[in-house]
């Protein structure tokens, strides 16, 4: 797995056109969102974290708890992105592992959204430029 984590002064998008075929079935309150004062988490989900997706899920929360604490954020927005690898696990896996993030980043009190998979969206995000507010992490299995 691999995450990009911007600490924003806000995140927000709108879902435009479905980027797959069977793109996880959204409701019409789902087609915008925005958080502020977010860390913002971009997450490729990868082909080796379907080897073992409770511990990258693991590993994922504590990563992403770890940067919440040190950002002081109290806000998260879970956003799936294709983009920051180039051995993306498949759909389906991705989406439960996104899911398991976003659940138990929520058991863990933060305030959590997670912006729709597999739709093509229009985002605007807002870095608030302090040297911790750009970061990224690597999650592997067994390592
Ligand atoms: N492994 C993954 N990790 C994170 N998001 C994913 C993953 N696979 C699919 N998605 C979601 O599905 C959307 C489309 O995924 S994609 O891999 O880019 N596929 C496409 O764009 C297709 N239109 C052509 O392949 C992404 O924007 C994201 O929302």
């Amino acid at each position: 797995m691999r995450m990009l984590l911007i600490h924003s002064d806000y995140l927000e998008y709108e879902v435009k056109d479905k980027a797959l075929k069977k793109p996880e079935e959204i409701s019409e309150e789902q087609k915008k969102g925005r958080l502020d004062e977010v860390l913002a988490v971009f997450v490729s989900v990868e082909k080796v974290d379907e080897q073992n997706p409770e511990e990258v899920v693991e590993k994922a929360v504590a990563e992403i708890k770890d940067v919440a604490s040190q950002v002081k954020a109290q806000n998260i927005f879970v956003y799936p992105f294709a983009h920051l690898s180039s051995e993306l696990a498949s759909p389906d896996a991705a989406l439960k592992i996104l899911k398991a993030v976003e659940e138990k980043l929520k058991e863990e009190g933060f305030n959590v959204k997670r912006a729709p998979f597999g739709y093509y969206k229009a985002f605007k995000l807002s870095c608030k430029g302090h040297p911790l507010a750009e970061l990224s992490r690597t999650i592997v299995p067994g390592e």
